[in-house]
């Protein structure tokens, strides 16, 4: 593999000619059920953007991984947002044509399901499904994510059979009967063809969704060569790391209003040295995020940098400045 991998580096065309077995696998779900997470603990390597608030992620990314010949291509997709969380969190339309887009190019589905979350516990989002419905010729399987946050096995029993309760072998389908289940029941959407319970945190259970995918890849040309991880440019995964970071240290709707911008990249031998302006609404603004003594501000630059140097296993050096907005 490892002979592979640096004849690979060196000869990228080299790779396309290569026949393996590949999978594209979408990842679809609520905002916040723990797609990224999912992804980054599979390719063991944090390259899709993870926080504790809604719409972290933005547009399609790709991680990949490779394993015994196969590959296994990952499309991390936005969270499914509804008509009102698009207003109100001012989402652009290009985050719901990801989607749709990343469903265009899967061979099989993931739908992450966020277990914990006590408002959506029970059933699918209807507008997931109403996606599932427009590939319905794609395989699909569930992923019940965040089971470490429950307290009983028996909660989780409780919980999986209402969730799976007409998705399993034509059981009548329960719960609100919302527009998109009476198509789910129109349409025979029925069934997946797996369910995984799983932490996409600490990793139960995520070892059965590789071995899953890795046995359903089919034989084609590689997309990317083994050693390849992301589609992503190493500036896009550093301003995406740092737009994370914020969202995870600051409260409600106040690092949605952030505009995040790489201004020096170098990728020099030994280490990579970075600089990213954050501009704010307004000077206030920038004291506020900044904290006491500027201690916040330390504390996202120390856990991005970590991020960084574990993502592109080498040193980083980052500095991050918070700029007002400069008004017209
Ligand atoms: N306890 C627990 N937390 C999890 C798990 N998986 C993800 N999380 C947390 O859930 C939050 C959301 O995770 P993300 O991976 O950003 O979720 P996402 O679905 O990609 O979110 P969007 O960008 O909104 O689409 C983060 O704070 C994660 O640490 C899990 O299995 N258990």
């Amino acid at each position: 593999l490892v002979l592979r991998s640096v004849f690979y580096s060196s000869q990228p065309e080299q790779a396309n000619k290569s026949i393996s077995k590949v999978v594209n696998v979408a990842i679809i779900g609520a905002p916040n059920s723990g797609k990224s997470t999912l992804i980054n603990n599979i390719v063991e390597r944090k390259i899709c953007a993870a926080s504790n608030k809604v719409h972290t992620t933005t547009r399609l990314v790709r991680a990949m991984c490779f394993q015994n010949d196969t590959q296994i291509i990952f499309l991390d997709t936005p969270g499914v947002a509804t008509e009102k969380e698009q207003k109100r969190y001012k989402l652009p339309e290009s985050m719901m044509n990801a989607c749709t887009k990343s469903l265009r190019c899967a061979d099989v589905i993931g739908v992450v399901h966020d277990i914990s979350n006590k408002w959506t516990k029970d059933y699918l989002h209807s507008d997931v499904l109403t996606m599932l419905n427009s590939a319905e010729n794609t395989p699909s399987f569930l992923i019940i994510n965040k089971v470490d946050r429950l307290e009983s096995k028996r909660q989780l029993l409780s919980v999986i059979r209402n969730l799976t309760n007409g998705m399993l072998a034509g059981n009548p389908v329960q719960g609100p009967e919302t527009q998109s289940r009476k198509n789910r029941k129109d349409r025979g959407y029925s069934h997946f063809s797996d369910i995984f319970l799983v932490s996409a945190l600490n990793g139960d259970g995520v070892k059965d969704i590789k071995e899953y995918l890795l046995s359903n890849a089919k034989p084609a040309f590689l997309q990317y060569a083994p050693d390849e991880w992301t589609d992503q440019t190493p500036e896009s995964l550093i301003v995406e790391a740092v737009r994370a970071k914020f969202m995870d240290f600051l409260a409600q709707e106040l690092p949605y209003n952030l505009k995040t911008e790489l201004e020096y990249y170098e990728d020099r031998e030994e280490k990579i040295v970075c600089s990213v302006a954050v501009e704010c609404p307004s000077e206030r603004v920038a004291r506020l995020i900044s904290g006491a003594g500027g201690g916040r501000l330390q504390q996202i630059k120390s856990q991005t940098r970590n991020d960084l140097t574990e993502l592109f296993k080498k040193p980083v050096v980052i500095s991050i400045q918070l700029k007002a907005r400069v008004k017209p």
